[in-house]
This record gives C-alpha cells, structure tokens and sequence, in this order.
C-alpha cells in the first residue's frame, strides 16, 4: 500500500503528473478538483452545493469536502493504494486523512509537492482557461483569491507533513516527462 499526496498551487501541474503516475505505481487517482466538477455538471445534490464557492475561487467547506474524500476511498478499498490530488487542503482535512488511513491501518506515505513561481502559474491558469471551460480559470480576480486561500489554507500543510518527516518537493518547472521523471525519483526512494 502506497499512499502519495501530490501537494502544489493551482495550476502546478498535479492533474497532469496525476495521469502518469496513476499508470506507473498502479494507483487509484482521486482528485477533489475534478470529483467537484463531476458533480457540479451533472448537478448532484453535492455538486449544487459546491459551486458557489468553486466560482468564487473559495474552498468548498472541509466537512463536505471530507465526507466526499472518504466516500471515494470507502468505493476503492482494494486499490494498491491512492494518489491524493487537491486533497487535503487544510490542516483539518489532514488530520481527518491521517485519522481516517489510521482506522483502515493505512497512512500517508509522503506528500510531494511540485513547486513553481505564482506569476507563472497565474498566466497558465489564464491559459488554461480559454479552453477549459472552467469558470474559475477564466477571471484573474478568482485565480488570485485561490491563491490566498492556498498560501493561508493550504501552505500550513507544508509543515505539517515535514513534522511527520514525509515532505518531499520537485522543480515544477520543465517538460511533462523531465517532471515526471523528477516525481518518480523520489516515490522509488520512498
Ligand atoms: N480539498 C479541497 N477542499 C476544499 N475545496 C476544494 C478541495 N479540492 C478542490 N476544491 C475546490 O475545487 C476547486 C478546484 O480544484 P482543483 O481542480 O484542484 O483546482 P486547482 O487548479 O485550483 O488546483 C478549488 O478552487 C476549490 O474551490
């Protein structure tokens, strides 16, 4: 059982490296981010909730975002292991993670962190946004404001995990593969 947290700012390239590395370690690649816009197209109870804030640009709460997390998980249970995308992203959405492995005799393995420079990441979401469709791609207003969630919600995480001796981090800079390869380095070592 191998469970990674990929930890990065929007736009740093987590769903991307999700794909290939879901492939190479035979992992169940859930992402928060993309379970959300599931729900919202097809305007599930838990979609219609999560909207406004996705729009915003704001975290959708932890106690929805949690519930949703461990049902996916609860869907997966014999998966080799998870590849956590946009999740946690909050110290308490940590802590239920950590408590949640816990009751299944699970636990996080390492969390790593792709790293990139938010001016570069700000013009990529722009980017993004012209053919995603994603509302909150497309207003640099919303993109700052899910920068300011991550650096006072998210950021803390960092710490958390280098408590816990599991930080890693990798050069989000560079081509898909030269990144992958980068992540793949040190998921081996683990
Ligand atoms: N763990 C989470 N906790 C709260 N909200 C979340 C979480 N994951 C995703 N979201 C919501 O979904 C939006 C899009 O997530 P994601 O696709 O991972 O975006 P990004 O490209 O910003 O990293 C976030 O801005 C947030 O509103």
């Amino acid at each position: 059982m191998i469970n990674i947290v990929l930890f990065g700012k929007p736009g740093a390239g987590k769903g991307t490296q999700a794909e290939f590395l879901k492939e190479k370690y035979n992992l169940t690649h859930l992402s928060t981010g993309d379970i959300f816009r599931y729900n919202m197209k097809y305007d599930t109870p838990l979609g219609k909730e999560a909207k406004g804030y996705i729009e915003n640009g704001d975290l959708v709460p932890d106690s929805l975002t949690i519930k949703m997390l461990q049902d996916e998980v609860e869907k997966n249970l014999t998966s080799k292991g998870f590849l956590f995308d946009g999740f946690p992203r909050t110290i308490p959405q940590a802590d239920a993670l950590d408590a949640f492995l816990k009751s299944k005799n699970w636990e996080v393995t390492a969390t790593i962190a792709l790293e990139a420079d938010d001016e570069i990441l700000v013009q990529r979401l722009l980017e993004r946004g012209k053919t995603s469709g994603r509302a909150d791609d497309q207003d640099e207003e919303k993109i700052r404001n899910r920068y300011q969630e991550y650096n006072e919600k998210t950021a803390p995480l960092m710490d958390y995990y280098k408590v816990q001796g599991k930080f890693h981090s990798v050069n989000g800079i560079g081509k898909i593969k030269e990144i992958t390869e980068r992540l793949a380095k040190v998921i081996d070592n683990l």
